[in-house]
């Protein structure tokens, strides 16, 4: 049965709007409406300071469009509401409130202080260069495109590391469907678990998903350079660090922690989110940390039966906004549901179906950032 895009409509006129007034499609927040087959696509945009706390819009508008007839299956997205509309962007995610502190996890009871700890930037032995993924605000697709880029260098030839950074929301382990608490050595040393390939260590190592944990900024530090400096890496040509969202003290502390090769920025069409990835392009810059170059997620989409470019988001802001600012354009990642099917299922495209047209994007984009590792590398040198 045909799908049609008016009838969806009507189902999502079911869900509220963010303020929980009118309904999503009356206040002219869905955006057009793509049809693929038995599924469909579209974004719904919401204030950017709301975003973090408007998951279960985005999963009320996914049921409800999964209610209209012939619809299989729904992929909704959130997109921030443009610069215009919200001048004075929020940190998406909230700060942690001191009375929720969880315990501290034992590999991380020592004692730290707010601020980098002394010799944060010396090299880690054995370990080529280290790479930030960052993003100005969360759901942007930044853990997907660092695990796939990680599997992508691999599949290159390097041999790659991810530590998942991401307090906030550790992806790692679902994302590469690797569970269990690291073993320490006698010796205190970590050991780290390992995926198609590549070492992998997490928060979410570390604290039981259950438990939402609530950070200090001692502690996240103090964790950080445990898993950096204490794990037993080996030989790494390149350790991907997937960040945490947003470009606030916690993240500025983070990249001054860790003696950064280079940063990766990840940001999606939106003229908004661009802002965002600008404010990470500044957190970078204020720590002398070069820019390895700008990725855009979700950049389009490509109907797979007619070919047809879908630029849902409005695609192209990236490219032309690294144009502008004098940063590397290293590729755009289409919106695709294969990309989210597979992350979400614990086996990422590039090994998924590595010869695919996404995973060859991501292996173009991991050999970019590899000649962009060299470059930079020879201009220290030099
Ligand atoms: N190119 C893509 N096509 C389709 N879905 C995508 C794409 N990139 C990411 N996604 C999906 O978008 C959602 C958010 O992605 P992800 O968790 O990587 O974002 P994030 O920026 O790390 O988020 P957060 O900062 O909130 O942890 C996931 O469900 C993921 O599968």
């Amino acid at each position: 049965m045909a799908i049609e895009a008016k009838q969806v409509l009507e189902q999502l006129k079911r869900v509220k709007g963010p303020d929980l007034t009118g309904n999503i499609v009356d206040l002219g927040l869905v955006s057009d409406i793509v049809v693929q087959g038995e599924k469909v696509i579209f974004s719904v945009t919401v204030p950017t300071q709301l975003a973090a706390q408007l998951e279960p819009l985005r999963a009320a508008a996914e049921k409800a469009a999964t209610a209209a007839p012939g619809v299989a299956q729904a992929l909704v997205t959130l997109t921030a509401a443009s610069a215009e509309k919200t001048p004075d962007p929020a940190p998406v995610r909230p700060a942690p409130k001191e009375s929720q502190a969880g315990e501290v996890p034992p590999p991380m009871l020592k004692q730290a202080g707010q601020r980098p700890p002394p010799g944060a930037k010396a090299p880690v032995p054995g370990i080529g260069a280290i790479v930030a993924v960052a993003s100005g605000k969360g759901g942007v697709g930044k853990s997907t495109t660092s695990v796939n880029i990680a599997l992508a260098l691999a599949a290159n030839g390097q041999r790659v590391g991810i530590l998942d950074a991401d307090i906030y929301g550790p992806s790692m382990p679902r994302l590469l469907r690797v569970s269990g608490r690291p073993d320490a050595g006698e010796d205190g040393v970590i050991e780290p678990l390992e995926a198609y390939g590549i070492k992998v260590m997490s928060m979410g190592f570390l604290v039981d998903e259950e438990e939402p944990m609530i950070w200090r900024g001692p502690m996240v530090i103090q964790a950080l350079t445990q898993m950096l400096r204490e794990v037993n890496w080996g030989e790494l040509d390149v350790l991907i660090v997937d960040m945490p969202p947003g470009t606030g003290d916690a993240q500025l502390t983070m990249a001054q922690s860790v003696p950064l090769a280079g940063a990766i920025i990840v940001s999606t069409p939106q003229d908004l989110a661009l802002i965002d990835a600008r404010k990470g392009l500044n957190m970078f810059r204020k720590v002398d940390v070069p820019i390895l170059g700008l990725v855009e997620n979700m950049s389009m989409f490509i109907c797979p039966d007619c070919g047809g470019r879908h630029d849902i988001f409005g695609h192209g802001g990236a490219r032309d906004e690294a144009k502008r600012i004098g940063v590397p354009f290293l590729g755009e990642v289409p919106l695709e549901m294969a990309i989210r099917a597979n992350s979400d299922g614990g086996t990422p495209i590039v090994i998924a179906d590595p010869e695919g047209p996404q995973a060859t994007i991501y292996r173009e984009i991991a050999a970019k950032v590899w000649d962009r590792l060299g470059a930079e590398r020879r201009m220290a040198g030099s």
